[in-house]
This record gives structure tokens, sequence and C-alpha cells, in this order.
């Protein structure tokens, strides 16, 4: 159960803004700043797998990066087990990476292509437990790598002698070697065969339910997301407009933007799949640069003729259905 004893992270009015360089940028650019998270409110609990999905350019993979402080910060807080990660300097920061660790979306790109398997997933250990001798890491390295579905005779091999679902095993088995407490994983199964994405989300789902791991699971795809999320945000230009439980979000989507991504999901049975109505939202995203003061949805939003574009703050828009949304808006902010 989520409860305030079992946070491990609290985010508040977190913003990473990219500032525009001058050389490559439209005149009227310069200056101004890409707003990729802008106000970001959100708590991630022991143990629990919480799904981030939203159009691509939403801003999930700078949160993903801001949550480890791998960006810089333009305002908020990311507060770790009560220490806020934003204060902390580049040696303190460092110590928190053996609790905090990453797993990337291009597999085969995130590992260093002139170390072999077994170097790659000791460097962890060898960096953050320098007092471990040899044969204890190897000892170690063989153990995570029979977890993750690596036979020991691939150790001394190189990541371009590997499939990309292999290599994504890597990346997890190196990931998981200092025993995290939470992984974020970003589209980790984007670049994979389909056959090969349920293994490795099934053995994420696995090793989570072993080592008592938080994950924090970026993915486009809808329906992966619900088969691993506990609970789960939606993003929309570079705001939270829905955070929910998945029998929630899946079964009762409140914000409209959620109800437009939902409907675009495919349905295995024909039947439904061919009475289904997708609703399509109009218009393009705003750019980040500028987006909409107010509702940041306002301007796509099927209620704006509602009330909705007068650039109002979220509760004062007058349709019902998402007077609802925004009130549950208020209430996660
Ligand atoms: N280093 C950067 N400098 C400037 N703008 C950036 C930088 N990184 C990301 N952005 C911009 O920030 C916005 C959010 O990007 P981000 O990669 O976080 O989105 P995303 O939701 O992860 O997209 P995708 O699903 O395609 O990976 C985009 O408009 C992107 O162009």
């Amino acid at each position: 159960m989520n409860t305030s004893d079992n946070i491990l992270m609290e985010v508040s009015n977190l913003k990473v803004h990219f500032n525009i360089k001058s050389d490559n940028a439209w005149p009227w650019q310069k200056g101004q700043a890409v707003k990729a998270v802008d106000g970001v409110n959100l708590t991630i609990y022991a143990g629990e797998t919480l799904g981030v999905v939203g159009e691509s350019g939403c801003g999930k993979s700078t949160l993903a990066r801001a949550l480890l402080r791998l960006v810089p910060i333009t305002e908020g807080n990311v507060v770790w087990l009560g220490q806020d990660l934003t204060n902390l300097d580049k040696k303190q920061l460092r110590s928190k990476r053996q609790e905090l660790q990453m797993i990337f979306q291009d597999p085969l790109a995130s590992l260093d292509p002139r170390m072999t398997v077994g170097d790659i997933i000791a460097e962890p250990l060898n960096t953050f437990r320098p007092e471990l001798s040899k044969d204890a890491v190897k000892a170690e390295v063989r153990k995570i790598m029979d977890r993750v579905g690596l036979l020991p005779n691939v150790i001394n091999r190189y990541p371009h002698e590997f499939s990309g679902g292999q290599c994504q095993r890597i990346g997890i088995a190196r990931a998981l070697i200092l025993k995290p407490k939470l992984v974020v994983c970003d589209e980790p199964v984007s670049a994979l065969d389909v056959s090969i994405q349920a293994q490795v989300v099934n053995l994420l789902k696995e090793l989570q339910a072993e080592m008592g791991l938080s994950l924090v699971f970026i993915a486009h795809d809808l329906s992966v997301v619900k088969h691993i999320s506990d609970r789960v945000l939606v993003m929309y230009l570079g705001n939270v407009v829905e955070l929910a439980s998945k029998r929630a979000l899946y079964d009762n989507p409140k914000h409209p933007y959620t109800k437009a991504l939902l409907s675009a999901v495919p349905v295995p049975d024909p039947k439904v799949e061919r009475g289904k109505k997708i609703q399509l939202l109009t218009g393009d995203v705003p750019s980040p640069i500028s987006p909409p003061s107010g509702c940041v949805f306002r301007t796509r939003c099927p209620h704006a003729n509602k009330g909705c574009a007068q650039q109002k703050p979220l509760l004062q828009v007058l349709s019902k259905e998402h007077q609802v949304a925004c009130s549950r808006l208020a209430e996660i902010a």
C-alpha cells in the first residue's frame, strides 16, 4: 500500500528548461527556452512501478533524467529518502548512484563497445565497492548474469556480438548489480522486436518482485505500460495531466487527453476494435517554447469551446467533464 511511510521520492514543481543556444536557433528564438518539464509533482513509493506515457516530445525522457539529476534542474525539488538531490554536490550525488539507476532505450548504444560483457556489468561494482576482491566481483557478475538470463560463456564477448534483447539484459544486469532501490527505465523495450519486448518486460517484473525494486517505466506502448505498472502518469507538454492507479486510469480515464490516448490503443477483439471510436485530437501540440498559459491542453481540448479557450486557470473551465479532470489535477498537485 502506498503510504507516507514508504515514500522513496517526492518531486515538487520540477522544471527543466533548456536554453536555446543562439547558433542553432531562429532569430526570434534567441534567449528563449524549451520547457521540457514544466512544474511536475509526483511521488514514487517503495516497490511500485510508475508508468509514464505521453506523445513524443512531451518530456518523458527529460523527466526521467531529471529524477536522477542527469540533466540540470531549472526549478523545483527531487527529494530522495528525505534528502533533496537538487542541493547535492557532485560527490554527494555520486554516492546516491548506487540506489538510483537507469536503463536506456537503445541497448547497444548504451554499452561501451570496447568493453566485454563481464567488464560492463562489473563496472558499477568496481566503482562503488572497491573493497571487493576480483573473485568476489566475478561471482557477483556471474550471479546477476544468470538472473537476467545470460549464459556464463558470454562473459568475455563484446556488445556488438549480441542481439538487441540480449544487450538490454546486459543493461539490466549492470543497472541491478548494485541492488538499487529505484530504476528508471527510459523506453527499455521500444527498440526491440515485439516478441522480445514481452520477455524483457516480464524479466523486469520478476526482478522487481524479487528485489523489491521501484521502477519508473517510460513507454509509448500503452499496453506494455498497463502490463507492468501499478500507477500511470500521463504527460502532455511538460505537465502531468493525469496520475492514477492503473485500473482507474485504464477503466475510467478522466482527462480528455488520456481518453484520446487510450482510444487509439488497439483492442485484441476484432468486433470491439471495429466498433471502436478513436477520439482524434485536433491541431498540433503547441511549441514547448511557449506553451499555452493556464491549461496546457487547452488548444486541443474537445471541451475548449465550452469555456476552456478563455485562458482561465484549470479549475475555472466550464465543461463538467473537464472540471472532473481538472479537480483531479488539483488533487494530484
Ligand atoms: N538537450 C536539449 N536541449 C534542448 N531541447 C531539448 C533537449 N532535450 C530535450 N529537448 C526538448 O525537450 C522536449 C521534451 O523532450 P523529451 O526527449 O524529454 O521528450 P519525450 O517525451 O521523451 O520524447 P520521445 O518519446 O520522442 O523520446 C522536446 O521538445 C525536445 O526537443
